[in-house]
């Protein structure tokens, strides 16, 4: 049903293979296939409740999916977060999750945990090889707050930072865990234009860099500029896949948003199913009443 099909190539970042997932009678997510290559940036869009989030919460080892299976350059991921981030996987929430009190420089050295080796004995006892340790994540840390133009706020609380600092920050301290594959959540929720804008700047330096990003987003200006690759999930069922110009003018996907009904849309047989029990169910009732009514 895809427009477009992807090759799995040497440089293929993510590939999340058959992922379905079920919550008792709710299937969230269909049979989903999607790869992510080295170099690209690729969108997930959907109206609400479509599966993007659930998609990504498989992806990261949060939840385990019910069938399919998420490689990470070639491996096979255990469904566990540490091990994903550990992996190479790092990720944004939809909704800000920062330590509030914590400083803007803080928040950054927690997400580079998963990088340092040393134990919590050569942490208390503050050995050489942790101190050294310390000093490189701040190095690193810092050179990040630099990348995302937060480097003069390092002291702040996390709490005072306007919004859109808030949401690079969280950026910030994904990137801390030096993934190979960034996940963005929403990353322009309740953001202005302007900050917007920076943000789409934010992920191209992020690309260049060499790291591949797979962004959900409501946002589809944002989404069609930034994006080599979208894909369109509908009631949990990948539906179209392609560029930009592709899904754009796909009329599935404009029929989807607006919730008009067409052929072949996820869930529509079972629709159809249901109108019709509910049509023989108002006909018998129909019928009963009529025989009363001439008894
Ligand atoms: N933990 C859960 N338990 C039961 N149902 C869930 C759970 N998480 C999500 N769902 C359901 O799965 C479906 C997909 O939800 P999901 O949040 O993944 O959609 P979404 O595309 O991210 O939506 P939005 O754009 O609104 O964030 C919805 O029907 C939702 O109610």
């Amino acid at each position: 049903m895809t427009t477009m099909t992807t090759t799995k190539t040497a440089t293929t970042v993510l590939d999340a293979n058959g992922v379905t997932m079920r919550f008792g009678g709710l299937t969230a997510v269909r049979n989903v296939d999607l790869t992510v290559n080295t170099g690209e940036i690729v969108g997930l869009i959907g109206p609400n409740g479509a599966g993007k989030t659930t998609f990504f919460n498989c992806l990261t080892g949060l939840y385990v999916p019910t069938e399919g299976k998420v490689s990470y350059k070639g491996t096979v991921l255990p469904p566990k977060p540490h091990l994903v981030t550990q992996a190479g996987i790092a990720r944004t929430f939809q909704n800000i999750r920062l330590f509030a009190n914590m400083t803007v420089l803080e928040n950054v050295l927690v997400g580079r945990h998963t990088r340092t080796k040393e134990g919590l004995w050569s942490a208390l006892l503050r050995l050489p090889g942790f101190t050294k340790a310390e000093n490189a994540s701040r190095e690193r840390a810092m050179e990040l707050l630099d990348f995302i133009g937060l480097a003069d706020k390092a002291d702040h609380l996390a709490r005072n930072l306007p919004y859109g600092d808030q949401r690079k920050l969280e950026i910030a301290r994904a990137l801390a865990s030096d993934p190979g594959l960034l996940l963005l959540d929403e990353p322009t929720a309740g953001m202005n234009p302007q900050e917007t804008r920076v943000t789409e700047e934010l992920i191209f330096a992020i690309r260049d860099q060499g790291i591949a990003v797979l962004v959900i987003e409501h946002d589809m200006r944002f989404i069609f500029n930034l994006c080599d690759r979208v894909a369109c999930l509908v009631q949990g069922e990948k539906l179209v896949e392609g560029t930009a110009t592709e899904v754009q003018s796909d009329e599935r996907v404009v029929a989807a948003y607006l919730g008009t009904p067409f052929e072949g849309a996820p869930g529509a047989e079972e629709a159809v199913e249901v109108e019709a029990a509910e049509a023989d169910a108002a006909k018998t009732a129909t019928t009963s009443t009529e025989e009363e009514d001439t008894r």
